[in-house]
């Protein structure tokens, strides 16, 4: 029946469920269980929980590490929520902001043995909002039946996971001409997941000959450096810089794609921004919010250049990492051009640890 949601289209209304604190059933094969995002839980709805059950806070290993939680799942914890813990109490566990002046009290208990699989979903499927990787979990012991009488989303775990991991085929919606200040021959092309998820950009200059490696750009979106002129990053320069050289060229492509904070959502970026103020450095600061240092997935530049007719590239990048996806993605890398501009006081320290701690060249 054509009518009913696929699982894609499912997970889209589970994300946008997610971010506006509505639960959500993960149904696994013999257990079901009630997601609400820790970020958006309000105290009404931690109430129903607790009458269903006793719920879990879920976190990365990433988090439980600050936290001092035992990890006994690897990459995540599950934490027991105390009879007593109130919203408050959830949102630090949750939330990195107030780890320093109003550090948790009392050991956390995580709990062990059983599946972390629920979990494991609830948290990818947080990130993939653009959430904290903090999810309370409540076991319902008829998915189904709950998810029909309460008219929530049901998201089937063994339909979901092979979607989480991979990348969701793009389609050109549109292009149109655009000139911009560094060439007038610009075309902007609009493309758009099947997942329901960001949409990405490409700025063509010029007609670039396709059997050429052309001078390309995988810019993400940093809306504080491009738009703002935030002096904390080097985005909006190298953005600016990577055109211009295009524009002088007479050919090149930008990728613009919408993985703002490296992947974390700009309202996680600045909770890092927070912490970044507090001393943590950019990659502490994604670690004691439940991240890792890097939450994007080049490939999708590799399937952009792919879609537009390229198949090797004069990569503009300080960031080997971009280079080895784009070869193992079957894009050729004929050159790499180092985009080295926008150092500024206040970036400094910032470059200074992508180059200790990220591997870029300098
Ligand atoms: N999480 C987080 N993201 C940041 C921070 N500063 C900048 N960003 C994001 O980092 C990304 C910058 O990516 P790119 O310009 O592609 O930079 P790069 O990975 O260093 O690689 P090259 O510039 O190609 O060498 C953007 O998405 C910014 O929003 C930070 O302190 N924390
Ligand atoms: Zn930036």
């Amino acid at each position: 029946m054509s009518l009913l949601p696929d699982i894609n289209e499912l997970l889209a209304r589970a994300r946008a469920d997610l971010r506006m604190g509505v639960p959500v059933i993960l149904q696994g094969e013999d257990e079901a269980a009630l997601a609400v995002a820790a970020e958006t839980l309000t105290a009404a709805r931690l109430a129903d929980l607790r009458a269903l059950g006793a719920p879990v806070i879920a976190i990365t290993g990433r988090r439980a590490d600050t936290l001092k939680a035992r990890a006994y799942d690897g990459d995540l914890a599950r934490v027991a929520i105390p009879g007593d813990a109130d919203l408050e109490w959830i949102r630090a566990v949750a939330d990195p902001a107030d780890d320093l002046i109003a550090p948790m009290k009392g050991p956390l208990s995580s709990q062990r043995g059983g599946s972390a699989a629920l979990h494991r979903l609830a948290i990818a499927l947080a990130k993939s909002a653009r959430l904290l990787p903090a999810v309370v979990v409540v076991p319902v012991t008829d998915g189904a039946g709950f998810a029909a009488e309460y008219g929530l989303t049901r998201i089937i775990h063994k339909l979901a996971v092979p979607h989480l991991g991979a990348r969701s085929p793009l389609n050109e919606v549109v292009h149109a001409r655009l000139p911009i200040e560094a060439s007038e021959a610009g075309r902007l092309h609009i493309y758009r997941p099947e997942d329901g998820a960001e949409e990405h950009y490409a700025i063509e200059i010029g007609r670039p000959d396709r059997a050429k490696p052309v001078l390309a750009r995988l810019h993400s979106a940093c809306f504080t450096g491009d738009v703002m002129g935030s002096l904390k990053c080097d985005c909006g320069p190298q953005l600016r810089a990577a055109l211009a050289q295009m524009g002088e060229e007479g050919a090149g492509i930008l990728l613009y794609l919408n993985q703002e904070g490296r992947g974390i959502g700009l309202a996680n970026k600045m909770r890092a921004y927070s912490l970044q103020d507090q001393g943590f450095d950019t990659v502490e600061a994604n670690h004691r919010l439940g991240f890792e240092d890097d939450e994007r997935d080049f490939r999708l530049g590799a399937d952009i250049l792919r879609a537009l007719g390229f198949s090797a590239v004069r990569l503009l990048t300080n960031n080997p990492k971009k280079i080895a996806m784009m070869e193992k993605t079957g894009i050729a890398v004929a050159e790499r051009v180092p985009l080295k501009v926008g150092e500024t006081a206040h970036n400094r320290g910032y470059l200074a640890t992508k180059a200790k701690k990220s591997g870029h060249l300098l």
